[in-house]
């Protein structure tokens, strides 16, 4: 049977030259991997509007604007995804785990020493690539 494919939308928070990261919990798929916060797209939502959704949420920002970075599909053993990738420059608040979840700022050359879901690769080769 097919899978159905979620569409997630995923923000990268950069502030001088740090990414906003936090720690997925291990009851949730792809636990105990790092992500870039955001969460599934709901019906009918754009991915901006999911974006300022989930990061009010999750981070505890509020973002005005955000940037189309790419957007990867991948299909894990159980799941296929679809996330739309954002960068968010332009908000306010101070970012954390608002679930109270482990989260952290990383500077972008050291993004590829934590371990993050597969899907998350492309992401992290683009951040870096753009620096160079
Ligand atoms: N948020 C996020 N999800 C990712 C990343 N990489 C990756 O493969 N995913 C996958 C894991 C999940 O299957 C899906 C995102 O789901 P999520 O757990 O964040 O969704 P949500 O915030 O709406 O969570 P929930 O309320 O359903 O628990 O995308 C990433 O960097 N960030
Ligand atoms: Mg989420």
């Amino acid at each position: 049977m097919q899978k159905k494919r979620v569409e997630v939308a995923v923000g990268v928070i950069e502030k001088a030259q740090q990414i906003f990261v936090c720690l997925r919990g291990e009851d949730q798929h792809q636990g105990g991997l790092w992500e870039f916060p955001g969460g599934k797209m709901e019906a009918g939502e754009d991915v901006f509007s999911a974006l300022k959704r989930e990061l009010q949420e999750e981070v505890g920002i509020e973002i005005y604007n955000s940037s189309e970075l790419m957007r990867i599909e991948h299909d894990y053993a159980d799941k296929a995804v679809c996330l739309y990738i954002h960068h968010v420059e332009d908000f306010s608040g101070e970012a954390h785990g608002a679930e109270g979840q482990p989260s952290k700022w990383v500077a972008v050359e050291q993004l590829h020493e934590l371990a993050f879901p597969e899907a998350n690769k492309a992401i992290v080769e683009l951040l870096q690539a753009r620096q160079n």
